[in-house]
């Protein structure tokens, strides 16, 4: 079995790419199943930040929450610690269900993927890339977000050109979707 990486930077274009894969026959699993309501993610959330990041219907706010980790490093680590097993086991049992089911290759849509050191699975890395002045631009638009929460953000990873170094694979989205989309039709051969 071939376990595809896919990351990037915030706003650098990982899901544009990761709904590419829709059309294709590589199932992608992402990291983002562990904060829905009951969960053990959840749980823990709530008890260390408080009923007050809760929305009414009892889901996370995550607005709220991004809010409150992304302009606090140590409030961010502390969310990190927590959801780190809970990441990491989810992506592991949805690998094990597509296995199960005779998938050959599953591309892992994995924002922190170099940061939690979960690169050592994946083989290719694909690394989405965006120039930093199109990046804060987009990832301002967006989420409608000043130039400094924008850049908090953009600080709270390991630097974007770093990871492209990193990467067997690039996708530079710096340009136009279908200018993406041809770079992703050449992954595919
Ligand atoms: C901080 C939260 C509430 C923000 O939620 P929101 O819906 O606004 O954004 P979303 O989840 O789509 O994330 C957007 C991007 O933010 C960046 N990001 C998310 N969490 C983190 C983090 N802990 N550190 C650095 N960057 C992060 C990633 O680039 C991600 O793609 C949410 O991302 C979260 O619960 N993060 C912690 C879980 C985590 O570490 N996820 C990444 C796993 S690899
Ligand atoms: N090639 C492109 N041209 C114009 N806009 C784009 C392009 N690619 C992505 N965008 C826009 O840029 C924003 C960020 O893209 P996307 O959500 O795919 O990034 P991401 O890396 O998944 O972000 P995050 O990690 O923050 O979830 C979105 O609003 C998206 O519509």
């Amino acid at each position: 079995m071939r376990l595809v990486g896919l990351t990037g930077g915030i706003a650098s274009g990982k899901s544009t790419v990761s709904n590419l894969f829709k059309n294709t026959s590589v199932p992608v699993v992402d990291a983002d199943v562990v904060a829905q309501k009951g969960t053990g993610g959840w749980k823990k959330i709530v008890k260390a930040f408080g009923d007050e990041i809760l929305l009414d219907n009892g889901e996370i706010d995550r607005a709220r929450l991004g809010q409150i980790v992304f302009s606090d490093p140590s409030k961010r680590q502390l969310l990190n610690r927590l959801l780190a097993p809970h990441i990491s086991s989810g992506i592991f049992w949805e690998i094990a269900k597509l296995w199960m089911k005779g998938c050959k290759v599953i591309a892992l849509d994995i924002p922190l993927l170099f940061e939690t050191k979960m690169d050592r699975w994946t083989n290719p890395v694909i690394v989405v890339w965006v120039n930093p002045e199109t990046q804060i631009e987009r990832l301002m638009s967006r989420d409608g977000c000043s130039e400094e929460q924008a850049q908090n953000r953009i600080n709270a990873q390991l630097a974007l050109d770093w990871k492209k170094s990193e990467a067997d694979i690039v996708i530079d989205n710096s340009g136009s979707l279908d200018d993406t989309k041809q770079q992703f039709q050449e992954v595919l051969i």
